[in-house]
Formats: C-alpha cells, sequence, structure tokens
C-alpha cells in the first residue's frame, strides 16, 4: 500500500513555479531521501504532504484519502520536523511534549506514558527543569523530533532534521529514525544536504531539481545504474612524482572530467568514456570504483 501518493503536483508562489507536474509514490514503511540543491522545491512538498500549504494544481493522497477532502483525518497521520523554532522556548521540553499532545487531540492517558518514554529516550530527563530556550542546538532539534513523534504518527516527514546538529546527535536521530521504522513501521521522507545521511538511511531516494523530479528510484538501482553510466578510476602510487606526471598529463585529455586528490599517494579520475589499462605498469595500480551517492548526486546534477 502507498503511505504517499502524489499525482502531477505543482505549487505556484505568484510567478515563481516551486514544484513543477511532481508524481510520486511511497509505500508504507519506506524510508525515502528527498535530494536536491537548495530552492529545488523539497520543503514545498513537505508542506503540501503535511497540509501546511495546499497545491495549485494535482492531487495528494495519504494512505488513499485525497488530502483536500480529509484534511483532518490526514493531520492526525502526518508529523512534520523542520526547525526548532516550532517549539515554545518559554516551556520546558515536557511542557512542550504536552502542549502539542493536547493540540493534537490527544487523550491524556494516551500520551502521558509516552511523553515519559520519549523523554527517556531522547536524553532530555536531565534538563526537566529547564526551559526550550536554554537547549543546546542538538538538544532542541531532538525535542523537535520527540514532539513529532508524540502522536505516533504513520508518515514522518522531516526537513534537514540534522541541519547544523553535531556528529553525535545526527547519528543519534538517525539511528532512532530506523528504529521507529523497523518497530513501527513508520513511513519517512527525510530531505538532507547531507547526501552520505540519505545514502546510510534511505531504501529509496528521489532527486528534485528545479521543482521537477529528476530521478526516483530504489537506492541499489540508483547505484548500479550509474555504476555503467560514470567512469570512475583510482589511481594509487607510493612513487608521489609519477602521480603527478600522471595528473599533468590527464589534466590535458579531453575525455577527463574531473580529478580528485584523495590523498598524497592516491587520486580518483572520472572520465566520459572507458579507460582500460596497462596493469603491467610499474608502481602504479589502477582500477575502476564504483560512484558513491555523492558522485552520482553531482552527475545528475550536472547533466540533468
Ligand atoms: N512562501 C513562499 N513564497 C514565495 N516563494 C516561495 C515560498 N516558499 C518557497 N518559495 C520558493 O519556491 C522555491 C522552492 O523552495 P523550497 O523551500 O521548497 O526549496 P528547498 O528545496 O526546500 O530549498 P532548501 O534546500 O534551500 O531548503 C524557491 O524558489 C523558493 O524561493
Amino acid at each position: 500500500m502507498n503511505a504517499i501518493e502524489i499525482n502531477n503536483v505543482s505549487k505556484n508562489f505568484g510567478d515563481t513555479l516551486a514544484v513543477n507536474d511532481v508524481s510520486l509514490k511511497i509505500p508504507q514503511g519506506t524510508i525515502y531521501g528527498l535530494l536536491g540543491p537548495n530552492g529545488a522545491g523539497k520543503s514545498t512538498i513537505m508542506k503540501m504532504l503535511s497540509t501546511l500549504i495546499t497545491p495549485t494544481s494535482g492531487d495528494i493522497k495519504i494512505f488513499n484519502h485525497d488530502i483536500k477532502k480529509n484534511k483532518k483525518e490526514i493531520k492526525k497521520m502526518i508529523s512534520l520536523v523542520s526547525d526548532y523554532t516550532v517549539l515554545e522556548e518559554d516551556l520546558t521540553p515536557e511542557e512542550n511534549l504536552k502542549m502539542f499532545a493536547i493540540i493534537s487531540g490527544l487523550k491524556k492517558e494516551k500520551y502521558e506514558n509516552k511523553i515519559k518514554k520519549l523523554i527517556e529516550d531522547f536524553g532530555l530527563n536531565i534538563y526537566k527543569q529547564k526551559l526550550t530556550k536554554h537547549l543546546s542546538s542538538g538538544n532542541k532539534q531532538k525535542l523537535n523530533i520527540a514532539r513529532a513523534l508524540v502522536k505516533s504518527p504513520k508518515i514522518l516527514l522531516l526537513d534537514e532534521p540534522t541541519n547544523a546538529i553535531d556528529v553525535e546527535t545526527s547519528k543519534f536521530i538517525r539511528e532512532y529514525i530506523i528504529n521507529e521504522n523497523t518497530l513501527s513501521n513508520v513511513t519517512v521522507l527525510i530531505s538532507s544536504h547531507y547526501i552520505w545521511e540519505i545514502e546510510q538511511i534511505s531504501s529509496n531516494i528521489a532527486v528534485i531539481l528545479n521543482g521537477k523530479i529528476a530521478i526516483n528510484e530504489k537506492t541499489e538501482k540508483i547505484y548500479k545504474e550509474f555504476d555503467k553510466i560514470i567512469n570512475m578510476y583510482e589511481f594509487k602510487s607510493d612513487d608521489v612524482q609519477k602521480l603527478k606526471n600522471i595528473i599533468d598529463k590527464l589534466k590535458n585529455d579531453k575525455n577527463i572530467i574531473n580529478i580528485r586528490n584523495i590523498s598524497k599517494n592516491k587520486i580518483i579520475i572520472e572520465s566520459k568514456e572507458k579507460i582500460l589499462f596497462d596493469n603491467d605498469k610499474k608502481d602504479i595500480s589502477t582500477k575502476k570504483i564504483n560512484p558513491n551517492l555523492e558522485d552520482i548526486y553531482s552527475y545528475i546534477v550536472k547533466n540533468s
């Protein structure tokens, strides 16, 4: 069953076409990564899904409910996490969660234990007496995600959830999301500029460019397809001078798109066409390597 179905949706803000005829089906229980440069339309899609704004044209279905006709039902199923400015600064973490539970129409017996567990799970126990405005940004974002989970949503929309968050907190948030997805089968749509984060967490990835979907595939399939298209090779040598000579030679080769220095004794090159190497070369090892998601994303952005 599809948790989310977006059919030919466009969104205009005056003259700006923020989302341009987007169609996307997100099966229940998947973690879907949404990638795209600044201004591509990611947040606009998230906001339309959470009923904050309405599409200019096209339709959206959430578990088969039309978003226009069943707004109230849909609001119960979806939580959106964007930046933590939505939190009430003059309330404690617990009060913030309670307030959100009440606004969401939850009964006390439904939210009381849930809030206790979330406060504990997110390590916010020690800040119980503190006002939210005195929490660090990482802890505010943890609270923001806990807030989204209070109503046990079926769909969690995460718009750059780890933006400006330290490594350990980002890791915690990622692991918590994976855990929720495994245990509660919550469907997750996550956008991030940290491509490695999307790479680690998502089973499917959509890339959006200028409001249009450029790629929408299972992550594994994206790797397979682009492995055939992108020609990347690694050159390794302990003889630094020899490696420098190779770089100088390759710089003038029209077939070479990109040369990257990885370390003193390793370079990675990208070429337009496949290269066959003479493997008998002494002191230099060469091999074809698989592009990672960052390479693939750059390729899509450059070539779309
Ligand atoms: N309320 C609004 N009024 C006018 N234009 C808007 C509004 N919201 C978004 N836009 C425009 O729509 C386009 C898409 O913006 P959106 O915020 O969806 O992009 P994004 O992919 O989330 O970008 P980022 O990665 O920078 O957050 C941009 O050109 C943006 O300026």
